[in-house]
């Protein structure tokens, strides 16, 4: 587009953000050096008192110190790639070409579970991209389900026919939010939108709504939902199902097109490995590849539904640029959620990546794919480099053994391949969906990826649980780049999970997943610098991620050693009077004040800030701790890292709760263990500690250790609480209140008396 005087008007504006980053970088220089100094005092300490005695409790807790500053050393230098450019980017939708040059998209959205993924709000998340404001007949939907499940299948046909009144509505009154069961639930109607007419059209749709949930809550009573589903959720063959055809003649839209809807369950049997949700992308791919075979993607987790319509457009912004379009291979929009509760105890808005380090790495090559809510460049995902750059391959039909032998036995797939104009939609659908069912079933079914290099080199990578991860730490690796599109208007909004132990088993397979890469040979160290030298500091966000798990080290330590030596009034840092000192209260204070500063810039507060530290105290402890057992595990091949659902329902006691921002230990398992037991051991050394250090007049020489205890005991309130002061069922769980009792005991006793 150009403006009157012929000006090119650019879709889309990105600025650096300061003065952050100006104070980033001169902080940095002030943390080095501070931290340097910190180092050389351990170690010169650690020195000292080795060669002085045989092995002794100061001796041994000044190395294991140690050992977590250079940890938390090595991960600072390497968050510093997050913190050297972060940018903020504008989009002018109104700037794109006219609706008919805009490029087909398909929309894949992924559910496993009926059981812990309510129907009705899958269905919700479907039929709020059905009203997207995008050409309906450019939109493909593709729903996953990998319970193959009934109810779900028959949830989606009553979508669609209720869809095809709802879509009509939202695009003729334009609705802001397109998800009906937030809609109905607002009571706010503004001014304008409370025309007579609208009123009753509203009435009218709102009965249809109703009575499309209560058939919805009908399907799940039913027998057929239940009886053997648990069966069938990990055994059933592949089906299909064009649900737009299902239902064509059956009412009048007037002028208004539906977009098209296909259901795919793939083919799964028990003991073969189907690769979570990587392996379910990856069946889309191909389906959607014979059928629609669109040049973009929107992926969305079945919960997380589109909050505005114009997101579509939002993204094209930045896909139809020319000039950034070439080596453009998504555009990530942040994940926003809208059943946090008012502080966010569980820090489930993972504020820290969404709001700042993405931002960093938006200045750099692009943030890392994040699972939903991304718009995606098909042929990104086919293994190829950007287009211009050398080594390319062009996929060529005449040596199509060759295709075959990456991308499987299906021509028609490997036909898709090379065919770049948009085609008719419906022909395809009536060839490959009705009577060549067999052609297109083949592609969902279990043997079709045998011997092809679909999730090693093409498609979703099957590496890493986190498979979001790990497939766009690829693409950047071949020379990709990605952007990120953070509206004010929230584009998609989510769930997240309301008790504790949801939360951390979530943490806990991010953190697995993550630290299988990094263990890997694909560790972003080697791999990312190898591959892409020009981003060194993209690969050390990419790195810092995948070492995320390794801060339990330096947590454990520091939650043990300072606080057993206080105890017997061994001092670890230096005196308050000495210059030393001066280095760690640097040190200390320069990373709070960081966070606090990035918390204060993402619009939160100090409570947000004090929520984080704590949960990434208890994290560290115990979700972050068990991923890397897990993974230490899977690597001598005793388990294995699996993708356990995130569980997306709650009880009527956890929701409230949840509401008023109490900890919900219900149900918390044997992961609690370490962070309960240490801060006990923390409590019991601060008080034993505190009244030595005042009766042998210790302070000076001990106040560091006593003021760590103090912040550690502040952000642990809530455990111990939980463990000694609460009775209701959200306690911390008896039996693992009682045996953080007797560990914490024991290992106080050892150390008092051994
Ligand atoms: O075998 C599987 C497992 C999961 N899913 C779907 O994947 C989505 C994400 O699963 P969920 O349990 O909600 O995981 P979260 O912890 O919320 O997932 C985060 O982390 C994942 C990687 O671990 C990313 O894939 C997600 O997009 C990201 O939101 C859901 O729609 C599931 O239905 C499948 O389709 N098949
Ligand atoms: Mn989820």
């Amino acid at each position: 587009m150009r403006d009157n005087n012929n000006n090119y008007l650019p879709m889309h504006t990105c600025r650096v953000i300061e003065p952050t980053t100006t104070i980033n970088r001169l902080q940095f220089l002030l943390h080095l050096c501070a931290a340097s100094v910190v180092l050389y005092y351990h170690a010169s300490c650690l020195l000292s008192a080795i060669h002085l005695d045989r092995i002794s409790v100061a001796s041994v807790s000044l190395a294991f110190v140690f050992l977590a500053d250079v940890v938390l050393f090595f991960m600072w230098v390497l968050s510093q790639g997050f913190r050297y450019r972060p940018v903020s980017r504008s989009v002018f939708p109104e700037r794109l070409p006219d609706d008919d040059m805009l490029p087909d998209l398909d929309i894949f959205i992924m559910t496993a579970n009926p059981d812990k993924e309510p129907t009705i709000e899958v269905m919700n998340t479907v039929l709020s991209v059905m009203a997207l404001d995008y050409p309906s007949e450019k939109l493909h939907i593709y729903l996953s389900d990998d319970a193959g499940a009934d109810v779900t299948l028959h949830a989606v046909k009553e979508a669609y026919s209720f869809g095809r009144f709802w879509v009509p509505f939202c695009k003729r009154f334009a609705i802001g939010v397109r998800c009906p069961e937030v809609f109905f639930d607002d009571s706010k109607i503004n001014q304008q939108e409370s025309e007579k007419e609208f009123v009753q059209e509203r009435q009218k749709i709102k009965v249809m709504y109703d009575a499309f949930k209560k058939k919805v809550k009908k399907l799940k009573e039913g027998k057929d939902s239940t009886r053997g589903f648990e069966k069938t959720r990990h055994e059933h063959p592949s089906k299909i199902e064009n649900i737009r055809e299902v239902e064509t003649n059956s009412t009048d839209t007037g002028d208004f097109i539906i977009p098209s809807l296909v259901y795919v369950s793939r083919e799964k049997r028990k003991g073969v490995p189907h690769h979570f949700k990587a392996g379910a992308l990856n069946v889309l791919l191909r389906v959607s590849g014979v059928v629609s075979n669109s040049p973009y993607i929107l992926v969305l987790d079945c919960d997380m539904y589109s909050n505005d319509p114009s997101s579509v457009r939002q993204a094209m912004c930045f896909h139809l640029d020319s000039k950034l379009s070439p080596s453009l291979a998504f555009v990530q929009f942040p994940q926003e959620f809208y059943n946090i509760n008012k502080d966010d105890i569980y820090c489930a808005e993972l504020r820290i990546f969404f709001k700042t380090l993405w931002l960093g790495l938006d200045g750099l090559r692009g943030p890392v794919l994040s699972g939903t809510n991304f718009f995606v460049k098909r042929c990104a995902l086919y293994g190829n480099k950007p287009s211009g750059t050398s080594n390319r391959e062009e996929f060529n039909l005449e040596d199509i053994s060759r295709l075959k032998h990456k991308f499987g036995n299906s021509n028609e797939f490997c036909l898709s391949l090379v065919e770049k104009s948009s085609y008719d939609f419906d022909e395809k659908i009536t060839t490959y969906i009705n009577p060549q069912k067999d052609k297109v079933l083949m592609l969902a079914s279990l043997e079709y990826e045998s011997d092809t290099r679909w999730g090693d080199q093409i498609g979703f990578l099957y590496g890493s649980v986190v498979e979001d991860y790990f497939t766009g730490f690829h693409l950047h690796c071949r020379g990709w780049v990605s952007t990120y599109c953070f509206p004010s208007k929230p584009a998609f909004l989510g769930n997240v999970p309301i008790n504790f132990n949801d939360t951390l088993f979530q943490n806990k397979r991010w953190n697995a997943g993550l630290f299988e890469v990094a263990l890997s040979r694909h560790c972003p160290l080697i791999f990312g610098i190898s591959k892409n030298f020009n981003s060194v500091l993209q690969s050390m966000c990419y790195a810092w991620l995948a070492f995320w798990p390794v801060f339990s080290f330096p947590l454990l330590c520091y939650g043990i050693f300072p606080q057993l030596c206080f105890l017997n009034g061994i001092s670890l840092f230096p005196e308050i009077t000495s210059p030393w000192f001066g280095a760690f209260a640097v040190v200390f204070l320069s990373s709070c004040i960081q966070h606090l500063r990035e918390v204060v810039r993402s619009g939160r507060n100090f409570t947000t800030w004090c929520n984080e530290q704590r949960f990434w105290m208890i994290n560290g402890l115990t979700g972050q701790l068990f991923a890397v057992f897990n993974v230490l595990l899977k690597l001598i091949s005793i388990s294995a890292v699996n993708f356990d659902l995130t569980n997306k329902t709650a009880d009527k006691a956890q929701i409230e709760r949840y509401e008023n921002g109490v900890f919900d230990f219900e149900g918390c398992s044997l992961m609690l263990l370490p962070a309960t037991t240490l801060s006990l051991v923390n409590l019991g050394a601060l008080i034993g500690g505190a009244w030595q250090m005042i009766k042998f007049k210790a302070i000076n020489r001990l106040f560091a250790q006593f003021g760590l205890s103090c912040f550690i005991l502040a952000l642990s309130l809530p455990l111990i609480e939980g463990i000694i002061f609460r009775q209701d069922t959200g306690r911390v769980p008896p039996r693992l209140a009682m045996w953080s009792i007797v560990l914490s005991g024991l290992i106080l006793f050892m150390f008092m008396f051994g």
